[in-house]
């Protein structure tokens, strides 16, 4: 479903009935792998020991305990990943169950199996949620905004001097401006009128992949007053629903992903079923998982054309582009080891794994299931769950700023109408309709429908 063929205009733009559609159709899968199998409930990372790329970090460290991470210790480590930490060295792959070669000249992303095998940890994801930490201030608007200008292509001429000097403070010495990427070859590689849709995805995969931290951040908010875990409209507003462009993004992202699984689709039809890449341990549980995993891929062949994929990188122009496009990633990559928050940096890893990932599949041709690294294939399944929730997020804090503006006419309505002590019978009345609403909802199971 991408909507019009045409490059130039909207590559990029997605239907968002079509985004629902697909995610009604697959939302029972996720929780099927991301909570009840070790394979992809578990990740492992270089979490505490890899080096930011840009400046400091000892200083930067968010000391709150929600950024804390519960590792696994060597008792809890599930088997199946022990079994997989033991086929990472090439001499012991195992051909028939847990075969994947990997060239990482492909690769979207740093990869910390491939840099940092023996300093990694192990962490339950469904142990360790994505949701508010408290992290945030100067540290994380350098971070964003690193991402955006130097990632991003992204030029901005009005920074104030005040501005600059606050983030360059963050910059090791010498190591400003962001030296992964020279700009140089972006300016000897392609000139700014090229290569414009794709320069357009990047942005769009970074905002997006930023609209859905901030809506797992603000649907899984901690009301310190009332000391709770709850939703938080405002928060929602503020960081994504009063931008639609973010709201556009979120689902970009969920079009990207869903256009990686049909490639696997595609190549899980030409192979033989029990080739597949998960290596088997409980044979019940396997099987279950790997059922979700080929039905979220088929499900995902019923709308072919989410994204024009084939089309993208497609004239000699932007293909020279590709090789910038894929740096200016994998960079993006190592932003994620300057963030100060573990909590946020294992999701934040895993994610852009997960994007990467999805981008590989999509953009080099070359690359099969079978090829991905098992780290590769759990960030991408885990990556997609957290984009759905986001759209989802999206739905309902739509939904719920509706209902608010309607019980606050209602309301007006009320206060112009009636005298008291009527006036706060109905009032009170009024505001529990989001809740009555919520529950006809719910009932009538509209939330397996979205
Ligand atoms: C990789 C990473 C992961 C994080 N994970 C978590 C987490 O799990 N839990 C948690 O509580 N905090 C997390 N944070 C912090 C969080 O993202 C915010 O930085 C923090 O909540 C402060 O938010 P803010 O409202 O000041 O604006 P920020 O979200 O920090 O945004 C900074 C600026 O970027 C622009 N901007 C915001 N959203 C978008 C968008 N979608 N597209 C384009 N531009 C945008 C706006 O101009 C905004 O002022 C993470 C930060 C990073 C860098």
């Amino acid at each position: 479903y991408l909507l019009i063929p045409n490059k130039e205009v909207a590559l990029t733009e997605v239907d968002t009935d079509a985004i629902y559609g697909m995610q009604s159709r697959v939302r029972s899968l996720f929780p099927v792998m991301t909570e009840q199998s070790d394979y992809f409930s578990n990740y492992k990372l270089n979490l505490y020991r890899a080096e930011c790329p840009l400046w400091d970090n000892d200083n930067a460290m968010c000391s709150s305990q929600g950024c804390a991470v519960d590792t696994l210790g060597e008792n809890e480590v599930p088997n199946i990943w022990k079994q997989l930490s033991e086929f990472e060295q090439p001499s012991k792959k195992n051909e028939k169950e847990c075969n994947w070669e990997h060239d990482s000249k492909l690769d979207y992303c740093y990869l910390d199996e491939v840099s940092s095998g023996q300093e990694c940890v192990y962490v339950s994801l469904v142990g360790n949620p994505e949701r508010f930490t408290g992290y945030s201030g100067d540290h994380t608007a350098t971070i964003w905004r690193t991402i955006y200008e130097q990632n991003c292509f992204v030029i901005d001429d009005d920074e104030s001097s005040q501005e600059k000097s606050k983030r360059d403070s963050f910059y090791k010495p010498g190591m400003y401006p962001f030296q992964l990427t020279p700009k140089e070859d972006d300016i000897i590689s392609v000139s700014p009128s090229i290569a414009c849709q794709e320069k357009r995805m990047l942005n769009k995969i970074i905002s997006g992949f930023h609209a859905s931290i901030s809506s797992h951040i603000c649907e899984n908010y901690y009301d310190a007053e009332r000391n709770r875990w709850t939703r938080n409209l405002e928060c929602w507003l503020a960081k994504v629903g009063n931008y639609p462009e973010r709201i556009e993004n979120i689902f970009f992202n969920y079009a990207l992903l869903h256009q990686a699984f049909v490639k696997i689709a595609d190549q899980l039809e030409d192979m033989e079923y029990n080739n597949n890449t998960f290596c088997p341990d409980n044979l019940a549980i396997d099987a279950r998982t790997k059922l979700a995993f080929d039905n979220l891929a088929f499900q995902s062949q019923q709308d072919r054309k989410v994204i024009m994929s084939s089309k993208l990188f497609s004239d000699e122009e932007s293909q020279r582009f590709k090789e910038t496009f894929r740096r200016h990633f994998h960079d993006i990559s190592r932003i994620m080891d300057c963030v100060g928050c573990d909590k946020c940096r294992l999701w934040g890893k895993l994610q852009m794994t997960g994007y990467g990932t999805a981008l590989k599949l999509l953009l080099e041709s070359e690359t099969h299931l079978s090829d991905l690294r098992p780290s590769e294939i759990v960030a991408l399944v885990n990556t997609f769950d957290r984009i759905a929730h986001s759209v989802q997020s999206s739905f309902w804090f739509q939904l719920r700023r509706r209902a608010d503006l309607s019980v606050k006419f209602l309301q007006y309505v009320i206060a112009l109408s009636f005298k008291a002590p009527m006036r706060e019978i109905l009032s009170f009345f009024t505001e529990q309709l989001w809740y009555i609403f919520y529950a006809i909802l719910y009932i009538c199971n509209v939330p397996r429908l979205i």
